[in-house]
């Protein structure tokens, strides 16, 4: 389980999350929805333990540890991974080695660069090519497979369909429900409300920094007046 109480961050004196909470049971996917601006990314970052924000008061619990005041690659290591948002990756790294810099292509255990492969046959056939090549739905690949191969057991993904034509959208949305099927825990940040409704099982809305309303996904495709209200949908 993942729980996240009362979280106060900060970009220096910019106070963006007011007290934010949230509960995420393991195997389940929660959909973290807001306007622009709301503080989606910044609780993202926050629990993964990325700075800035600074994050000045609250908890944030998976497995019933406390992640709070750990650096990043500590939070990583207990099997918490992120698919940032823009995906981030190296212009000048080629597929391959963007997973073999987290996982030497002799691993065995767990996601192995072959099981990433199976799972993205298009990243295999583009696994000489630079960052810098690829389309936007491949870089969106790449950097799920990266998260991947740090063996997450919770997943961080930041609007993974962020700027994708419509026919990769239905691709990631597909990636993102295999992750589910395989047993992965999932907090998912995403701008359009169809792929978050059909991918969550539940839907939490984050306003100016708090989470204001929290339903099952399938409870929240019916409520317009609360989907009007918070994320402006008519
Ligand atoms: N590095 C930063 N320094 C200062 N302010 C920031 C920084 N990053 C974000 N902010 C501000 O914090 C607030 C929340 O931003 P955040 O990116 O978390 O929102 P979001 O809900 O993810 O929005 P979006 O969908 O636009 O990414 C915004 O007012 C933003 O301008």
């Amino acid at each position: 389980m993942l729980e996240v109480e009362g979280l106060h961050s900060f970009y220096g004196d910019a106070h963006v999350l007011h007290g934010a909470s949230l509960t995420l049971p393991e195997g389940e996917v929660l959909a973290l929805l807001g306007r622009n601006g709301m503080g989606k990314t910044t609780l993202i970052r926050s629990i993964m333990g990325l700075r800035p924000p600074a994050v000045r008061q609250g908890s944030i619990r998976w497995k019933g540890e406390e992640l709070l005041g750990l650096p990043a690659h500590e939070i990583a290591r207990r099997r918490v991974g992120i698919v940032p948002q823009g995906r981030r990756l190296f212009p000048s790294l080629t597929v391959l080695e963007h997973l073999t810099t987290l996982k030497p292509a002799r691993a065995t255990g767990g996601w192995t660069v072959a099981k990433a492969f199976e799972f993205f046959p298009r990243l295999a056939e583009r696994k000489a090519n630079r960052g810098h090549e690829l389309s936007g739905g491949e870089r969106q690949m790449l950097a799920i497979a990266r998260a991947l191969m740090t063996d997450p057991a919770l997943l961080l993904m930041d609007e993974p369909t962020e700027g994708l034509a419509p026919v990769m959208v239905q691709q990631v949305e597909r990636i993102v429900l295999e992750l589910r099927r395989a047993g992965l825990t999932i907090l998912l940040v995403e701008q359009n409300l169809y792929s978050a409704l059909a991918l969550a099982d539940r839907v939490s809305i984050l306003e100016t920094g708090r989470v204001v309303h929290e339903a099952a996904a399938s409870e929240a495709g019916h409520d317009h007046a609360t989907l009007t209200r918070f994320l402006g949908v008519h």
